[in-house]
């Protein structure tokens, strides 16, 4: 069995878990300086500070020349499959039309459907191939993806099978979720109550009974699905077994957040919008807030009140949302960078925030997220000497080395 030894490690930065007890965190962060990492067989098998070595021989040893070394991040909300792109929204949008009038005529979500039900699954497959590429050169080693794409049952399967075979074949381990309930297709318009019941009597069972997601989502806004749909979509999902997760209050506040705590869904996305009751409902469930602060820059919206969820005690955690529409951006750096300057959360915070806690929302928390004995060696050695330069440059990338499963990708 190999061993890999990284020494010399400047700082070793981890959120706080551990095996037995892992779950969502507010940001507890340890540090170690001087430190080093003996991996065997893929696993963290020993960590050591202040200079000291672990024991054992290494067949392979990586200095990392006093740098920062971190989990690997996990990135946990993308819709990564996707035909086309969206380019020619950028001028709409610029002369002022919404997100939500994009979709209303036909547009937007649409539009990247029609895309996505003409192109073939080994396009899709190869074209997401080279977005995990580049997410795994900017650090990141576990990856959520949505379908929704498709919403119809071939293509929404279609999504979930390049998904699966994305999962086997690139380094980046991924999770998919179902998302079905993305916007009401072409021909339900009009009629997203009957569409809802296909989804609960045909799809949900499908994907469940061909092990092809782990969660559901739908998209709860104004002239989407509104709260009761959704309810009805969730709770067949929950029914099924599958994990709840749900688009809520991005550009209007419906009550997503509030069915988000009272059904317990695992995590709640956007929240820009949240109110009150939203927050304390989140809280009271312990739902994570999944934040996607690109989106906010990228739709010129306000960013979700983030500082206020933590002393509420919601788990947050912040992701790329990578899209064509509202984010067609995967650099998780970059939303580091906004976690920092708009959401003014600390480095320790926001290193919790792409680690362990979009790990517990994506059902991977005991395996990945924190740098402890006996978990999966997922690490990235950085161009900074600690957390707070991650978080301070933006625009580069700071990734020198990605460790995944201890063999080195980077
Ligand atoms: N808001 C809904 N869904 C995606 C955008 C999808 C799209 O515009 O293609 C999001 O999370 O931002
Ligand atoms: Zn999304």
């Amino acid at each position: 069995m190999s061993k890999l030894l990284i020494k010399n490690i400047g700082c070793l930065q981890t959120p706080v878990g551990s095996i037995s007890h892992w779950g969502p965190r507010q940001g507890e962060n340890r540090k170690l300086f001087q430190a080093a990492v003996l991996i065997e067989d893929g696993r963290i098998e020993a960590i050591t500070s202040d200079g000291v070595l672990p024991g054992e021989a290494a067949d392979t040893i990586i200095d990392a020349q006093g740098n920062l070394v971190t989990p690997g991040l996990v990135e946990g909300h993308t819709h990564l499959v996707f035909g086309g792109y969206r380019q020619g929204e950028i001028p709409l949008k610029l002369k002022g039309a919404g997100y939500l009038d994009i979709l209303k005529n036909g547009g937007g979500i649409l539009d990247t459907v029609r895309k996505t039900r003409q192109a073939d699954a080994e396009e899709l497959y190869q074209k997401s191939r080279g977005f995990l590429d580049e997410m795994m050169a900017l650090g990141v080693t576990t990856c959520e993806a949505k379908s929704g794409y498709g919403l119809d049952l071939d293509t929404e399967v279609k999504m979930l099978e390049v998904i699966r075979r994305l999962d086997e074949t690139h380094p980046m381990d991924l999770v998919a979720t179902f998302m079905g309930a993305h916007a009401v297709p072409p021909e339900y318009e009009g009629k997203g109550d009957e569409y809802i019941e296909l989804l609960c009597r045909e799809m949900i069972p499908y994907v469940k009974e061909h092990g092809l997601a782990q969660f559901s989502d739908v998209f709860c806004e104004d002239s989407v699905f509104s709260a009761e749909q959704s309810e009805k979509y969730l709770q067949c999902a929950k029914d099924h077994g599958l994990g709840l997760k749900i688009h809520a209050d991005e550009i209007e506040e419906i009550g997503g957040s509030q069915l988000a705590g009272r059904l317990g869904a695992v995590s709640a996305e956007h929240l820009i919008a949240i109110g009150e009751k939203g927050l304390n409902a989140m809280a009271e469930a312990k739902t994570t807030a999944m934040l996607l602060p690109a989106t906010s820059f990228y739709l010129g919206k306000d960013f979700a009140p983030a500082r206020t969820m933590i002393e509420k005690g919601i788990p947050v955690a912040i992701a790329s949302d990578f899209n064509p529409g509202s984010c067609p951006s995967l650099n998780l750096q970059f939303a580091i960078n906004l976690g920092y300057l708009k959401y003014k959360m600390t480095p320790e915070e926001i290193l919790t925030a792409v680690t362990i806690n979009p790990a517990c929302a994506i059902g991977r928390g005991s395996q990945v997220g924190t740098l402890e004995v006996g978990k999966q060696a997922d690490l990235v050695i950085w161009d900074a000497p600690d957390m707070e330069m991650l978080c301070y440059r933006f625009g580069s990338n700071l990734a020198l080395q990605v460790i995944k499963k201890g063999e080195l990708v980077l």
